[in-house]
């Protein structure tokens, strides 16, 4: 187990920010911690680095106690914070560089692996830009290439995709995914689950600092939600459309709203809807697919809660 956490709990006066949380997680990994905001996603993580101090429960990253031997675990383990700071006047060379020289690499290697990593990151031919004139996707690609300089086994990341615009983000998360051909654990935190179900082997979500559901994603999606495709649609008329569409061997339900038409379904079948609008004789305005918000997905988790008790 490369990450695992037993009871782990954080209290800042009254508030728990982290609820005895029991987390397991395999060498080779991709995690995501999802939750919304304050639901103790960055405190978890700051525990895993030792960077803040557990109130009860214990943690081990690689073996190691976070707050007892802070100094091994920085060696293996790269963090990547929500903002990442770096010398704008400074090119993205010399920013890794400056870094390569406060872990201790030396003067070659430090070359060698500075090269790596910004070939790596896409980043080879900017490498001598100030980092003043870099986007946030720039900035945040180079704030993995500064993460893998030392070549860890472990790298957390807390909200790598925030800010970022769509094709970003997804380039960014191809990029955490390559990390586990290298079998490195990838631990990420975001609140935003439709973006990093593509690359997370697992994920957990938090509420009010508790792990209240935790899987494959799409165990989860399909287990929670029912179907993982989420189809919206607006046509004229509506008149035996939801017979129809509800007709598709894949929808498993068709509800109305004042916007038209939301379909569950098992795969993303909008050709097959819009086929099936048109047979219908009925003018197709909007067809898209919607993606599920995670406080849907707890919400339904809740109720299936409820259902069950
Ligand atoms: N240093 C602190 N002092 C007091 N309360 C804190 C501190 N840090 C976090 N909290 C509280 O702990 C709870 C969990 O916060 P945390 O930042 O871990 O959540 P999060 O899931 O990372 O949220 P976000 O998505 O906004 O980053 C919140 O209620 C927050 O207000």
């Amino acid at each position: 187990m490369v990450i695992e956490t037993q009871g782990l709990t954080k209290r800042y006066g009254k508030v728990v920010a982290v609820d005895g949380l029991d987390l397991r997680i395999e060498a080779g990994e991709v995690y995501g911690l999802l939750g919304p905001n304050g639901s103790g996603k960055t405190t978890t993580i700051l525990m895993l680095l030792g960077l803040t101090e557990p109130s009860a429960g214990t943690v081990r990253v690689l073996g190691l106690d976070p707050t007892r031997e802070p100094l091994s675990l920085k060696k293996q383990v790269g963090y990547l914070p929500d903002s990442v700071g770096f010398y704008n006047e400074m090119t993205a060379w010399e920013n890794l560089a400056y870094t390569a020289r406060l872990n201790g690499l030396p003067r070659d290697l430090s070359r060698i692996r500075i090269e790596r990593v910004l070939q790596r990151m896409g980043l080879a031919e900017v490498a001598h830009r100030p980092v003043s004139a870099f986007s946030r996707g720039m900035r945040q690609r180079l704030g993995l290439a500064e993460v893998l300089l030392k070549e860890p086994r472990v790298v957390v990341l807390d909200e790598p995709t925030l800010g970022l615009d769509p094709e970003a983000a997804q380039e960014f998360l191809k990029m955490i995914q390559s990390l586990k051909a290298e079998g490195i654990t990838v631990l990420l935190s975001s609140h935003l689950l439709h973006q990093v179900q593509t690359i997370c082997d697992r994920v957990g979500l938090f509420h009010k600092g508790k792990l209240v559901l935790e899987g494959r994603v799409e165990e989860l999606a399909q287990r929670i939600l029912g179907g993982a495709y989420r189809i919206r649609l607006e046509a004229t008329p509506l008149d035996g459309l939801v017979e129809r569409l509800q007709a598709l061997p894949e929808v498993s339900r068709v509800q109305t709203d004042t916007r038209g038409l939301r379909l569950e379904a098992s795969l993303d079948i909008r050709p097959q809807v819009a086929r099936t609008v048109l047979e219908a004789g009925a003018a197709l305005h909007s067809l898209s697919l919607e993606q599920p918000s995670l406080d849907e997905v707890y919400a339904r988790y809740f109720q299936e809660v409820r259902h069950a008790a």
